[in-house]
């Protein structure tokens, strides 16, 4: 497997401490079964009350609550250690979090300069006749001063000359080379950007916790850095599992599919700033199993795994997990898709076992790495959530609250993109957010207002 160890930044996380040094809780989801068990009763087909939702089981067995989106996510949180920072050069810094306040070094504009190419020329009535006097172009300025009955050429972004008021443009100025006349008056400031009136000098252009996307690194570069304090971005090793699985493009025999979880979770892994420190497969082999896991651990900061979480009898990740020392966060959210997920962490290494699904593996990236990535950045791991009225009815799950595919109307509304198995990779396709339908009897239905968790 062609990953790199990243033993240095580790190193560099134990001098910072371990989670336990911050007094966090690494929260064992068996820790709050106890609390969290009912005893279901004797009857065959029984129902019973789980928070707002209700659970049925044919089981005269003890059926543990799971927990929500939410707690499981605070869960994992808990468990993040933010990486450290280091100085980036800006153009390296693109959707990574600002560990420092950025601030102007200057004013920008630098100088006051022009909107438009014309004249510059002192405040002037219409139908002023006025000498040519010279020129300032951008990069080259007019290095005199601008007097009564002058007119300067100038360009676009082009440093206003001394004595000048304002410009007219081209289109409105009669040009016969040495001399114009104004089609109409130049006003004090007319097509003028004035100096600092994008950034000022010595104000925060950019607050610590901001992540750094195209515009916040022309802003950064602007105010006068070539390089800006950020954590180090997250490595992210990715490992999926399972004997049926082939890469792309390659011809599939009978019983193999495949691999879309490995290139779909990296792509969503690059989109939250992190590194792809490698994207591995393991067939379905405990040691085989163990020893890639072992490797994605000296790799990252953050292991997925997708596939092999489930209860079946090739499903080999928990086992693997159990034998490297990885602690268990939990196991198992009151969600559709991706009721298996496991979290784990062993000496700040998060690590997150996706259901093999396509779209459960997708939606519980989103749900759970892309908010453990944005903490581990020390950034904010809370994703602006939005509300919207569901466009058509959808049918609630008893007890699991489920992430529907939708997508938004012209009308605010949002509907299901098509049929939503978790094998229907193809529902996200043109999906604008993920629904939160929470649990319950029956239907939601049209005009609900559901809260949206962005794709
Ligand atoms: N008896 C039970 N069976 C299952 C349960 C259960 O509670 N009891 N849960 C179901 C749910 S819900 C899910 S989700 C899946 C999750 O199972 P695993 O995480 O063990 O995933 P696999 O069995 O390995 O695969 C499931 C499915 O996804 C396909 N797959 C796997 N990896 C990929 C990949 N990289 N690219 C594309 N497709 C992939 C795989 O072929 C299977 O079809 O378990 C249910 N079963
Ligand atoms: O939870 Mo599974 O992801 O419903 O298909």
């Amino acid at each position: 497997m062609p990953w790199r160890s990243r033993q240095g930044r580790r190193s560099a996380r134990r001098r910072r401490g371990a989670a336990g040094d911050r007094g966090v809780q690494l929260h064992p989801w068996s820790a709050h079964l106890g609390s969290r068990t009912r005893r279901v009763g004797p009857a065959r087909t029984t129902s019973w009350s789980v928070g707002e939702g209700r659970r049925r089981t044919r089981e005269n067995a003890s059926v543990p609550l799971l927990p929500s989106i939410d707690e499981a996510r605070a869960i994992l949180l808990a468990a993040v250690t933010p990486l450290p920072t280091t100085d980036i050069a800006v153009t390296d810094a693109l959707d990574l979090v600002l560990a420092e306040d950025v601030v102007a070094a200057h004013d920008v504009p630098v100088f006051a300069n022009s909107a438009m190419d014309g004249f510059a020329t002192r405040a002037a009535a219409a139908g002023s006749h006025l000498r040519v006097a010279g020129e300032s172009r951008a990069g080259a300025p007019y290095p005199g001063t601008v007097a009564e009955g002058e007119a300067v050429r100038i360009s676009t972004g082009a440093a206003l000359p001394a004595g000048a008021d304002g410009v007219l443009q081209l289109e409105l100025v009669d040009d016969d080379g040495d001399a114009i006349v104004l089609g109409e008056a130049v006003t004090p400031g007319r097509n003028v950007r004035d100096a600092g009136s994008d950034l000022t000098a010595g104000t925060v252009v950019l607050r610590s916790g901001t992540r750094v996307g195209p515009a916040e690194l022309g802003v950064a570069i602007g105010a006068g850095r070539a390089a800006v304090r950020c954590a180090q971005r997250p490595r992210v090793a990715i490992v999926t599992t399972g004997d049926e699985l082939v890469t792309a493009g390659d011809a599939l025999v009978p019983g193999q599919i495949h691999d879309t979880n490995g290139p779909t979770l990296a792509a969503l892994a690059h989109r939250c700033g992190a590194e792809v420190a490698g994207v591995g497969h393991v067939g379905d082999d405990l040691e085989a199993t163990r020893g890639v896991i072992a490797q994605a651990l000296e790799a990252a900061d953050l292991v997925v795994l997708a596939g092999g979480v489930s209860v079946g009898r090739h499903d080999h990740v928990k086992p693997a997990l159990s034998d490297l020392g990885v602690r268990e966060l939990l196991w198992r959210v009151a969600l559709r898709p991706g009721k298996p997920t496991w979290m784990g962490e062993r000496d700040g290494t998060l690590v997150l076992g996706l259901p093999g699904n396509p779209v459960s593996a997708y939606v519980t990236f989103l749900l759970f790495a892309r908010p453990a990535l944005a903490a581990l950045q020390g950034g904010d791991p809370t994703v602006p959530r939005t509300t919207a009225a569901l466009g058509t009815a959808v049918p609630r799950h008893p007890d699991r609250d489920e992430c529907v595919r939708v997508r938004a109307a012209a009308d605010g509304t949002v509907h299901p993109t098509g049929p939503q198995g978790s094998h229907v990779l193809s529902s996200l396709v043109g999906a604008t957010a993920l629904a939160i339908v929470p649990r319950g009897e029956g239907e939601l239905s049209a005009g609900s207002e559901v809260v949206l968790e962005p794709v």
